[in-house]
């Protein structure tokens, strides 16, 4: 006859009750990710994540108009203006000027990584998409500035939770939820890690 495991005259001590209260405190506490967070703050990143992931998505038409024009990726020129503008707006909007620079010099590095990866994935198929083309100084760049002012406003906004201990995890939860309603692909993916790489201070 096969050996049966009995329960009998004891109750399994995985059921306690005390037990089961604990399990699900600690369930709630590991899926609202940072216990210390309050639940307003739990999706503060969620607007500037967007904005990066905007302007990474964008760098798809620079490279398009790069593509057809024969332009360069970098544009050392346009580089320091967008950095001097950045830099210019710091002061009014609290922050410092170092700090400024590393995030928009980041966010261009995002780009170009972008347009370097698509570029070459067209170099190797010996053409682009087909896809409308825009203006790289008439919509494109504009574009691209709109979001460089969004961009300051959230970093205004988001000052004293870039310096706690919980921003590396409210970044990932912003990724995560800008990244269900984007579909973005890898290249867009790895690019947004890169925009994104010194926003949390002090880690
Ligand atoms: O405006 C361009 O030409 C871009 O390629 C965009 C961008 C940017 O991210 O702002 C990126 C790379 C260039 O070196 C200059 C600027």
């Amino acid at each position: 006859m096969a050996a049966t495991v009995s329960f009998e005259g004891r109750k399994p001590a995985c059921l306690t009750g005390a037990r089961v209260m604990a399990v699900l405190a600690l369930a709630a506490w590991f899926l609202s990710g940072c216990a210390s967070t309050p639940a307003r703050e739990q999706n503060a990143f969620v607007p500037l994540v967007s904005h990066m992931a905007a302007r990474v998505k964008t760098a798809d038409q620079v490279a398009l108009s790069k593509w057809d024009s024969g332009r360069p990726v970098h544009d050392p020129q346009r580089e320091a203006e967008v950095i001097a503008k950045a830099v210019a707006a710091a002061p009014a909007h609290g922050l410092a000027t170092q700090d400024v620079e590393a995030l928009f010099t980041d966010q261009i590095e995002a780009s170009k990584q972008v347009q370097y990866a698509l570029l070459d994935a067209w170099k190797r198929t010996g053409r682009a998409p087909a896809w409308p083309r825009r203006s790289l100084s008439d919509e494109i760049r504009p574009e691209l500035d709109r979001l460089q002012i969004e961009i300051m406003a959230d970093l205004q906004q988001l000052r004293p939770l870039r310096e706690s201990a919980d921003c590396g995890a409210l970044v990932a939860r912003a990724v995560d939820h800008v990244m269900r309603a984007a579909a973005f692909e890898d290249v867009h993916r790895a690019a947004l890690d890169r925009a994104l790489a010194r926003v949390c201070i002090g880690e």
